[in-house]
């Protein structure tokens, strides 16, 4: 199977295991990215059974309400159920790298809000050792060349995504070559740097389930 046809295979299988949990009030936490589109897409056949959706950006809003699905600003929201998202690696502990579409804060906003989280990712995604996709970290813009130094004094080697503004006017460093051995230290060391927003290290609040599209079909995982 191609790529593409694994994130739809994700997408679809998302939308079938959340179908037993849709109720007339329920809440969906919706992420970010082209296998969360997938979700969305498929999520769609189902809308009649829900409320409505709190989305993790613009872009993911904007497909909802394309397909005629309610998105809620998330202090509207007493709680969410269940968030699905895609990663852009996953380990074996279901801790991720996130950010690759600049969609972090916000994602990990909901995440934080949500009981359950479900990523949704392709057999290239999972990973003995985090870090070979280099770590998102968004930034105040005029702190971006601090941060960048500060970095540089943690062993990474940072990247500014040029030219790419988040949902919340942040800017993006790219980090390149960090040791990512303990997880949860790295991201609270890089959220301790003045005029870091927060970073794409999901360690503290690792996925509660994942499933995963390999050529063998679609497998659900929990963390070892
Ligand atoms: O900022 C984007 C998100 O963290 C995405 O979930 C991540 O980049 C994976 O995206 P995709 O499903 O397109 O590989």
């Amino acid at each position: 199977m191609t790529q593409d046809e694994l994130k739809q295979a994700v997408g679809d299988a998302a939308a079938q295991y959340l179908l037993p949990h849709l109720e007339e009030r329920t809440i969906v936490g919706v992420g970010t990215g082209s296998t969360a589109n997938c979700f969305i897409d498929a999520l769609a056949r189902h809308k009649h059974l829900f409320d409505g959706t709190v989305a993790s950006s613009e872009a993911s809003a904007q497909r909802l309400r394309e397909h005629g699905i309610p998105v809620y600003d998330l202090n509207a929201v007493d709680s969410i159920d269940y968030y699905i998202d895609g990663a852009d690696e996953i380990n074996h502990r279901l801790e991720m790298i996130k950010g690759g579409g600049a969609a972090l804060t916000r994602e990990k906003i909901v995440a934080a809000v949500a009981r359950h989280f479900i990523c949704i990712a392709d057999q290239s995604k999972l990973v003995d050792t985090l870090g070979s996709f280099p770590l998102p970290v968004e930034v105040i813009p005029m702190a971006r060349s601090h941060v960048a130094r500060e970095i540089v004094k943690l062993g990474g080697d940072p990247v500014y995504r040029d030219g790419v503004i988040t949902d919340n006017g942040g800017q993006i460093l790219d980090v390149y070559n960090l040791r990512i051995d303990a997880a949860i230290t790295l991201e609270k060391q890089l959220n301790q740097i003045t005029g870091v927003i927060t970073n794409g290290l999901f360690a503290m609040r690792p996925a509660n389930t994942l499933l995963l599209g390999t050529d063998e079909g679609v497998k659900t995982l929990t963390a070892q």
